[in-house]
């Protein structure tokens, strides 16, 4: 059993105070990108996960039981009371710890590829509660197209998408811990004299204006609309970021911006032509290891 799942893009990323548990209120506007791991689940013939990864990037996968996938097995199981006897392969695409939420889709493909495996038939809704106790990004893996993430970003609303949008996405060499930039936004508030817990930081709310260019298909809409609040954090851990967003943007990008948690730079272009020629810009320019071109919004995970 075979899942195909989606990268994502965060067109708007809002982000609240820190809570009492460590995580951050959000208001997180996700679209999924044309950027695809695939998952595939094989008996195992004995107890255990087993993994293996191919594909770019693989080194620094883990493959022990850290991985995102194993764990989202080994949980499935749990919870129908089985023993997790699977073989699982992932065939990665997606750039790791690039904040695009490759291990994210990792784990919602290996939901989906056991739960077909086994015979489970998990109704949806307890998919979605699996996938959330995975990781707060792991919600939407699952359901593609675009979605309005509360609470820490599970808490998932739907967006209508009324066309069809041209990325480029400038990979780095080297990643960019997701933890470690949310902790870098916080030293950032805090050192700006605003604070950063919750009393101290404005409730997230989504932008109306994103949400009605969304709506209408509209890339320069859109691209007047994009925000991120982790960008500021991940520049100051990687301050060559900014040299990456002003080659896309030089070369005619509608809009630049950090991907999530970085230090993948995501660049909207009015149309494919536009698309491929900031990618060759990118290319040429020696500010990331690879630029690549593509269309959202994608569908979340599925059994191909
Ligand atoms: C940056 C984003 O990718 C934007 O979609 C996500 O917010 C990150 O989601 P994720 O990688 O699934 O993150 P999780 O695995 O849930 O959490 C990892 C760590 O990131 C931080 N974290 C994550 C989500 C959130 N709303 N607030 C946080 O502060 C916390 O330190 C947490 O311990
Ligand atoms: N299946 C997996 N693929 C990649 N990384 C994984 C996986 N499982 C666990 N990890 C660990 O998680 C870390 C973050 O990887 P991931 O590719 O999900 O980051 P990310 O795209 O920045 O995440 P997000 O955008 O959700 O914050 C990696 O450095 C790695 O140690």
């Amino acid at each position: 059993m075979t899942a195909r799942v989606p990268a994502k893009v965060n067109v708007q990323l809002a982000v609240g105070g820190l809570r009492p548990d460590g995580f951050h209120g959000l208001a997180n506007v996700f679209l999924a990108v044309g950027l695809y791991d695939e998952v595939t689940a094989s008996p195992a013939g004995a107890p255990g996960v087993r993994l293996t990864v191919s594909g770019r990037d693989t080194r620094h996968v883990p493959l022990d039981d850290g991985n995102l996938a194993a764990r989202a097995a080994r949980l499935l199981a749990e919870r129908h009371g089985r023993a997790p006897d699977v073989a699982l392969h992932i065939a990665k695409d997606i750039p790791v710890a690039g904040g695009m939420a490759g291990g994210s889709a990792d784990a919602a493909g290996a939901l989906l590829a056991c739960d077909a495996l086994w015979g489970t038939r998990t109704p949806q809704s307890e998919l979605r509660a699996l996938a959330a106790e995975l990781g707060s990004d792991v919600p939407f893996s699952l359901v593609g197209g675009a979605a309005l993430g509360q609470g820490r970003g599970e808490l998932l609303t739907p967006l209508e998408v009324g066309g069809t949008f041209h990325w480029v996405f400038a990979i780095a060499d080297g990643g960019l811990s997701t933890p470690s930039v949310y902790r870098e936004c916080d030293r950032l508030r805090v050192a700006a004299g605003t604070g950063a817990d919750a009393d101290s930081v404005p409730e997230p709310r989504p932008s109306q204006p994103l949400l009605d260019a969304l709506r209408t298909g509209d890339a320069a809409a859109l691209a007047a609309s994009l925000t991120n609040d982790l960008q500021a954090a991940a520049v100051s851990l990687r301050p060559s970021l900014t040299d990456t967003l002003t080659t896309g943007s030089s070369a005619g990008a509608l809009a630049a911006l950090v991907s999530g948690s970085g230090p993948t730079c995501a660049f909207l272009a009015a149309d494919a032509e536009s698309a491929e020629a900031v990618a060759a810009a990118l290319n040429a320019s020696g500010h990331c290891r690879t630029a690549r071109t593509t269309t959202a919004p994608a569908p979340g995970a599925t059994l191909l």
